[in-house]
């Protein structure tokens, strides 16, 4: 029997209704043909290990059974990536079968993510050589400590202090307080046996700010925290509960000097401090990290289109026409209104992904030639980014959970861990605002910069045009909207500026100028993010290689998306561009057209997204759309329902009723 005729028959219809190849645009997603095809090999190879397979759901576990079931499932699987790199000697394809298999967060997450990027990023070639191939064999497994209980945002307020001691030539570890305690790092909590710790470094009684030293924490054999180390876990929290996060503390613990990691700033033998070329490199790693995260966004988006939208097709309730069947809760407009913005902001991220990874490139190329001009650009545009489509994705996953009524809310759907992991990514590797304020400098910077007619860098050059071009009519078509992103940008970038000149011409110094002003600052790097992510995802879809067919489906939603925000921040651009209430009255009117061309192609474009299965791991979300068969299935499941008569009828219930009886 073929999948198809297993299939819901609503699914069935809405896939005979696609006007586009759905092949095409998996290919066209995740780069090629080829691609496509060693993915779903590595993904097959993945999920035909049969011990990858969760006898019951994870919510039935313990807090404790649930960790120790996904440090099995990740010693399994990183067994697959091995065997997968000696079989074809290359790292398997990127993938997200991690989904599938651990279905919350790897307790490895960090150990691949951060300890090992962080040991090839900071590390001389003699540090990556010693650590590099036991890291990446598994031989040791590490976190990135960085955060502490009393100091996250503000790394310069770090508390862990690395004290240097010539005579022995080693660093001396200490949490002298209770706030210096390493507080949040994945792994840490019972996984891993080295950490990155990121510590002040005191020699001779002098400061010389933050930098990066590698500790071994626990015994390789006995696990057993190494004397002078206090390592725990930090308990529950709304989601990454398999992320096994932990706190740790020193004691007056010894390193030795080759621990620190120095391809920036070094501590030579006598003690002498060898300042680096640049001291924000030591954030390198983070860098990298906000760069990916926009890549996750468009995964967690297209996770949650493609539940909310399968399940809209086969959910049917009450009537848009009284003399019709039920309608498909898809057909209603205000349900396309939910969940299409979430289908065309996955691809809006993905493409701003790929932009970002780009410039990310690029600029670690000139790094390594000692060319720093393009690093502030760099670190800039992954800070408001990373901050914008956190937010923004944490928002859409909520909204598919919502569209999908009750059962959205239940844990089958995958819909609450998938928002629980999403919305942390708002705060971790750099808080929302915090970030924001950081882009904020540079808006500044570069708005002084074009005051003075100085050229500016790619990603604010928009502010020149837009100061030469505030006179022009408003234009209703995808390039007139990029262009009125630009201008709000520039009109709040602008009054940010002048707000702070305000402040300071009443007496006001800088800083507290800028606190005053932070409000709008903030406003201005949304506003500069929202006109990349337009501008970006607009080029991309207007230079893409689609066959007519779907090149048509990729500008609906591209239009999609640059509509739905200018009718969201109608206001700003009312104040800040040259756009009319009529052009308003028929953006308006042209959204709804929008949405209503890409209804008949809702599944069709989710299931050019190309997560199986075991990937959405939903209730609600399948292929197949049997969505009532698995709800009750996964309710069979709950282990209440594995006895007639629970014990607690006998031990409180009934006692309850007889007493009533009295
Ligand atoms: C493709 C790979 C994908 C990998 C995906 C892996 C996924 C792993 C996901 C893991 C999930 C969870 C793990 C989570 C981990 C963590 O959270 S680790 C901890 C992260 N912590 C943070 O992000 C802290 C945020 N704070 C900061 O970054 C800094 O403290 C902050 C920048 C906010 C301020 O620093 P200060 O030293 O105070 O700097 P300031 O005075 O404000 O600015 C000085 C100057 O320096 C410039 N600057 C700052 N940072 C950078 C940088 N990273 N690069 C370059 N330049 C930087 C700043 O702009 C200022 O410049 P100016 O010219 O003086 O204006
Ligand atoms: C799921 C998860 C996983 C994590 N994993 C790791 C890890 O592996 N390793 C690690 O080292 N860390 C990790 N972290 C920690 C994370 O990086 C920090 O929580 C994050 O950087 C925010 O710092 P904070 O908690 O100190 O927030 P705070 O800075 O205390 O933020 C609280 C509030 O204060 C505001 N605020 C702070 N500073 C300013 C400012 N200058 N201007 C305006 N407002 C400000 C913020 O906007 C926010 O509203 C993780 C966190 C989470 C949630």
């Amino acid at each position: 029997m073929s999948t198809e005729t297993k299939c819901n028959p609503d699914l069935v219809r809405e896939r005979a209704k696609c006007t586009f190849d759905v092949n095409e645009l998996i290919n066209l997603f995740y780069g090629s043909e080829k691609a496509t095809k060693e993915r779903r090999h590595f993904e097959d190879a993945v999920l035909a290990v049969k011990e990858l397979k969760d006898a019951i759901p994870e919510e039935y576990l313990s807090h404790k059974e649930r960790y120790e079931n996904g440090v099995r499932k990740a010693t399994i699987l990183r067994d697959v990536y091995r065997d997968y790199k000696a079989k074809h000697n290359r790292d398997p394809p990127p993938n997200q079968i991690t989904k599938a298999v651990i279905k919350d967060i790897s307790p490895f997450l960090l150990h691949n993510g951060m300890f090992v990027p962080t040991i090839a990023g900071q590390g001389t070639p003699e540090q990556q050589a010693e650590w590099l191939p036991k890291a990446e064999s598994m031989q040791i497994i590490g976190t990135y400590a960085q955060t502490e209980l009393g100091h996250g945002s503000f790394i310069r307020g770090l508390e862990t202090i690395a004290t240097y001691d010539p005579k022995t030539e080693e660093f001396v570890l200490n949490n002298p307080t209770l706030t210096s305690f390493k507080w949040w790092p994945g792994g840490l909590g019972s996984t891993v046996n080295h950490c990155v710790v990121v510590a002040q470094l005191y020699i001779n009684g002098k400061s010389h700010g933050i930098h990066p030293f590698i500790a071994q924490i626990r015994d390789l054999d006995t696990h057993k925290p190494l004397p002078g180390v206090k390592v725990g876990e930090i308990g529950p929290k709304m989601g990454f509960q398999t992320a096994n996060n932990g706190f740790l503390g020193f004691d007056n613990f010894r390193i030795p000097r080759k621990n620190m990691l120095m391809k920036n700033a070094q501590v030579l033998k006598d003690g002498t401090f060898v300042k680096g070329i640049n001291e924000k490199l030591t954030y390198g790693t983070m860098v990298m990290v906000r760069v990916g995260i926009v890549g996750d966004c468009s995964f967690y988006a297209a996770l949650a289109a493609t539940i909310a939208v399968r399940y809209s097709a086969v959910r049917h309730q009450s009537h848009i026409k009284a003399s019709e069947p039920e309608a498909q809760i898809l057909d209603y407009l205000t349900q396309q209104h939910k969940l299409f913005i979430a289908v065309a902001s996955s691809h809006v991220y993905r493409n701003a992904y790929l932009w970002m990874e780009k410039m990310y490139t690029n600029v670690m190329k000139e790094l390594s030639q000692d060319k720093q001009d393009n690093l502030p650009e760099l670190h800039a545009t992954a800070c408001c980014l990373k901050a914008v489509c956190s937010r923004d994705a944490g928002s859409l996953v909520e909204e598919c959970r919502l569209a999908c009524g009750g059962h959205g809310y239940m844990a089958s759907s995958n819909l609450p861990l998938t928002y629980g992991v999403t919305i942390a990514a708002v705060t971790y590797e750099g808080e929302r605002t915090v970030l924001l304020l950081q882009t904020a400098r540079y808006l500044m910077k570069a708005w002084m910069a074009a005051l003075k007619g100085k050229v500016l860098s790619p990603s604010v050059s928009y502010l020149l045009n837009s100061l030469k071009e505030s006179k022009k009519p408003w234009q209703n078509t995808p390039e007139g909207i990029v262009k009125g992103f630009q201008h709000v940008s520039f009109g709040k970038v602008k009054a940010a500026y002048e707000t702070i000149q305000k402040y300071m011409k009443q007496g006001k110094d800088y800083e507290d100028a800028w606190n005053l002003a932070s409000v709008q600052l903030v406003k201005a790097s949304e506003a500069h993010s929202r006109a990349i992510l337009c501008e970006v995802s607009w080029e991309a879809v207007c230079s893409s290689s689609a066959s007519p067919n779907l090149s048509r489906v990729l500008q609906q939603l591209a239009q999609l998306y640059l509509t739905y925000w200018t009718l969201e921040t109608s206001g700003d651009l009312l104040l800040y561009s040259n756009i009319t209430k009529d052009d308003l009255i028929i953006l308006r009117d042209k959204y709804e057209e929008l949405l209503v061309a890409i209804r008949p192609n809702a599944v069709g474009l989710v299931d050019g997204f190309d997560l199986r299965d075991e990937i959405l791991n939903s209730t609600l979300g399948s292929y197949d759309g049997r969505v009532y068969e698995r709800l009750m299935e996964e309710a069979l499941k709950s282990p209440l329902n594995q006895e007639t008569v629970n014990s607690s009828f006998h031990k409180y219930l009934k006692p309850m009723m007889e007493k009533a009886k009295l």
